[in-house]
């Protein structure tokens, strides 16, 4: 053996003794956890307040133990040395050992930032920054950074050998799930991860420049570092498909976070499922940020006043009441500036008053007319005032009568109804008449015209969001017992508060406050975490909301996530030049200055992760064609494969991605379509789930996705589908880890030229 390799075994071996024994720590922690739990499952009976002390117990006790068991794949991933003598280990979760020193920093701490840091000409102190491989419990590998040789000792220099982590790591075969990548985060994605929890981040970048992962890990890193605050609240992540949703699901589990809420926006408004789809046109209009002023209109609308006088014809008698305090009554409900629902309990109490002051004034004429008739010369000593003696108390009484005559009812819901967003939207969306006057002039109002009933799409939720806002719920009665609850939850936090100090678990930074725990085993929700309440709740405020993909919300979708996000702590994740709908961003200030005004901060990824420099070149002049400003992303490797482009039938499919899977080996291949020809060719190839080998997907689809090699089919279509340019195809080309296949009928388009 080499003195070399000599010292490379020696170095495998010391590392596998550490590692051996940091696991040995995390198995000690969960026998801990495991026993903690049984403890506490073993108690019994008991007051309310110990069945409270019961389940907070338990609770954090479960969270940590499903922490403690996501962290066994790469428990340890790196170790720094500082020029003193000293290294520390980094792994995914923070471990300390008998006597409380930490033996192992959490990726998150302020300790571990060196590791992400460190570069050849400002290495912050360090000597070496080491990457651990693992394979289960063993260490299989070691990569070295030296950043100052002599600093180290003559036993470790002779250790220097490896391959680069972050190229091992790109090299991989896709799975079909997104991974983390904590042990190999680059420096400029470690500025986004980390940057402050206070106002808005845009994270500006090209495909395959760790958006979304460098998003992800700030997510997990924002809970770490800010946990009190978000734990309460919740982080949301709002991405651009369900497809996209699974596909980077694991990731934050693996890094022992769950507690955050997924959803795309046309999964936002509970209750609703979007399953229809909007014609780019009818897209651009719902998108419009001026479809707020319509929604607004069409509710005005629905506070009716009628043609004439109002007529309720009840029991033989006409209640008139005068169209003038029909108006009047209504400017005043309108006036409260309450939501429609929530007004409409002064405007019926008002409009019911009236009506029994009509009743009486009828009531009184009809009286006097049978006088009349009896008798032609009657004694007028006595006027009849039937109106003028009735009292509140009267008034009340005649009210509720009224109301419950079904004639009255539909002349009072008539002019101020009770609506539900669905009612509303659904209503306007159907109606020229009420979309033609209520739309702004040059607000093309034809393009959203569609039958009765028929489904949503992604483009009517926002719309749903913001009729919800104007409507509100008649909630009296709910905010009556949220005020006992909250008497109630005060009462328990205190006692959780007891508990916590009393057990000494406080200090020992297990458990976060005891708000928090007596909020989560309030006996109104006790099985629900905050990200099962937060996700249920249409008017839930998060702690923080990331956006991926954010270049395809329109305006009006932004109006309704900042609405989840009144604190405006945003990460706003996106490539302008992937915009692929019409009613999409064209600048970053153009969609967040109506909220920020210009208070964000910008930080852009410029380096490709993903994509190898040959199909990265093709990618250039497609972006070229449509944005010649703007540089594409650099790419950190070169895969060697140059891209090709295949003229044949679309019968030819199967054979070709048969040849495509043998090529790779292992991993995975997209076959990413034109829209219009994504029907046939899904009948072609077997369809596939986001695991399997071969899946079929429109550019839409494929969003945000990657696989080791890409087939596009009808890149012509594809440009022609675009609404913006030559968007779609820039998305399409730049999905690939390790091979671009083009497959035509009749020709490229020029923009492919370089392909052959
Ligand atoms: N630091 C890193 N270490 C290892 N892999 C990385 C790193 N950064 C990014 N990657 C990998 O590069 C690929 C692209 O990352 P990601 O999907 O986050 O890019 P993106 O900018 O969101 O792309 P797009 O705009 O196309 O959606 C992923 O496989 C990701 O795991």
């Amino acid at each position: 053996m080499t003195n070399r390799q000599d010292g490379f075994a020696q170095a495998l071996d010391s590392e596998q003794r550490t590692v051996s024994w940091l696991y040995g720590r995390l198995d000690t922690a969960r026998a801990r956890a495991q026993a903690a739990l049984r403890e506490v499952y073993g108690r019994s009976g008991g007051t309310r307040q110990a069945r409270v002390e019961r389940e907070v117990l338990a609770g954090e006790q479960t969270r940590r133990l499903a922490q403690l068991n996501a962290v066994e794949r790469g428990l340890c991933f790196g170790r720094i040395d500082d020029g003193a003598g000293g290294s520390t280990y980094v792994g995914r979760i923070g471990l300390r050992d008998e006597e409380h020193e930490s033996v192992l920093i959490d990726w998150r701490a302020p300790a571990a930032r060196p590791f992400y840091v460190a570069t050849a000409t400002d290495p912050g102190g360090l000597v070496r920054r080491r990457h651990l491989h693992l394979k289960e419990r063993r260490v299989v590998g070691i990569d070295d950074e030296v950043f100052d040789l002599e600093g180290m000792s003559e036993g470790d220099r002779r250790t220097l050998v490896g391959e680069a982590a972050l190229l091992a790591a790109l090299r991989r075969g896709r799975t079909g799930r997104m991974g983390d990548v904590v042990a190999t985060i680059q420096i400029e994605q470690d500025r986004v991860i980390r940057s402050s929890l206070q106002g808005a981040l845009v994270v500006q970048g090209g495909p395959g420049t760790g958006k979304t992962v460098a998003a992800l890990h700030r997510a997990a890193y924002l809970l770490y570092t800010h946990r009190e605050a978000l734990e309460r609240r919740g982080v949301l992540v709002v991405g651009p498909n369900p497809m996209f949703l699974r596909y980077i699901g694991q990731v934050l589990p693996a890094l022992g976070e769950t507690q955050v809420v997924m959803t795309t926006v046309g999964e936002m408004f509970p209750g609703v499922r979007a399953s229809g789809a909007d014609t780019p046109a009818a897209a651009v209009v719902k998108g419009d940020a001026r479809m707020a002023q319509v929604v607004a209109g069409a509710l005005e609308l629905r506070q009716a006043a009628p043609d004439g006088d109002l007529v309720v014809e009840l029991d033989g008698l006409a209640l008139r009441v005068p169209r003038r305090t029909c108006l009047l009554l209504r400017d005043r409900a309108r006036a409260v500036r309450l939501p429609h629902n929530m007004a409409r309990k002064l405007f019926v109490t008002e409009m019911l008053k009236e009506l029994a002051r009509a009743e009486a004034r009828a009531l009184e004429e009809s009286l006097r007319i049978d006088e009349l008739e009896v008798d032609d010369e009657p004694e007028l000593s006595q006027p009849l005032d039937l109106e003028g003696d009735l009292d509140e108390v009267d008034l009340d009484v005649a009210s509720a009568r009224l109301w419950g005559e079904p004639q009255v009812r539909r002349a009072v819901d008539g002019l101020w109804p009770e609506l539900t967003p669905q009612r509303l939207i659904g209503e306007l969306l159907s109606s020229p008449d009420a979309l033609w006057s209520v739309a702004p002039s040059g607000l093309d109002w034809r393009q959203l015209l569609r039958p009765r009933g028929a489904a949503w799409t992604v483009g009517d939720v926002p719309l749903l969001d913001e009729a919800a806002e104007l409507l509100g719920e008649d909630d009296s009665a709910e905010r009556a017992s949220a005020r006992e609850a909250g008497r109630e939850r005060a009462e328990r936090e205190l006692y959780a508060q007891e508990v916590l100090t009393s057990t000494g678990v406080l200090e020992q930074g297990v458990f976060e406050r005891a708000d928090v725990l007596a909020g989560r085993h309030a006996d109104d929700g006790a099985e629900l975490t905050t990200a099962e309440r937060a996700a249920a709740d249409r008017s839930w405020a998060y702690g923080h909301v990331i956006v991926d993909e954010a270049q395809e919300l329109s305006a009006m979708a932004w109006r309704m996530v900042m609405r989840r996000v009144p604190a405006k702590s945003l990460t706003v994740v996106g490539d302008l030049a992937q915009t692929g709908s019409s009613a999409g961003a064209r600048s970053w200030g153009q969609v967040l200055d109506p909220y920020l005004r210009g208070r964000w901060r910008e930080e852009r990824l410029l380096v490709n992760y993903r994509t190898p420099a040959e199909i990265m070149a093709v990618a250039a002049d497609v972006l070229a064609s449509f944005a010649p400003e703007q540089a594409p992303p650099e790419s950190v490797r070169e895969g060697g494969q140059v891209p090709r482009a295949v003229r044949m039938p679309l019968s030819g499919l199967p054979a070709l991605v048969e040849e495509e899977l043998a090529r790779i080996g292992e991993g995975r291949v997209g076959v990413v379509t034109s829209d219009a020809r994504h029907a046939e060719a899904s009948r072609l190839l077997p369809a596939a789930d986001l695991e399997a080998a071969v899946a079929v997907l429109t550019v839409g689809q494929a969003k945000g996705l990657e696989f080791d090699a890409v087939v596009v089919v009808d890149p012509a279509g594809i440009l022609a589908q675009s609404a913006m340019g030559g968007q779609d195809l820039y998305v399409a080309v730049t999905r690939a880890t390790r091979r671009l296949t083009v497959v035509h009928e009749d020709g490229l388009p020029d923009v492919l030229s370089r392909i052959y």
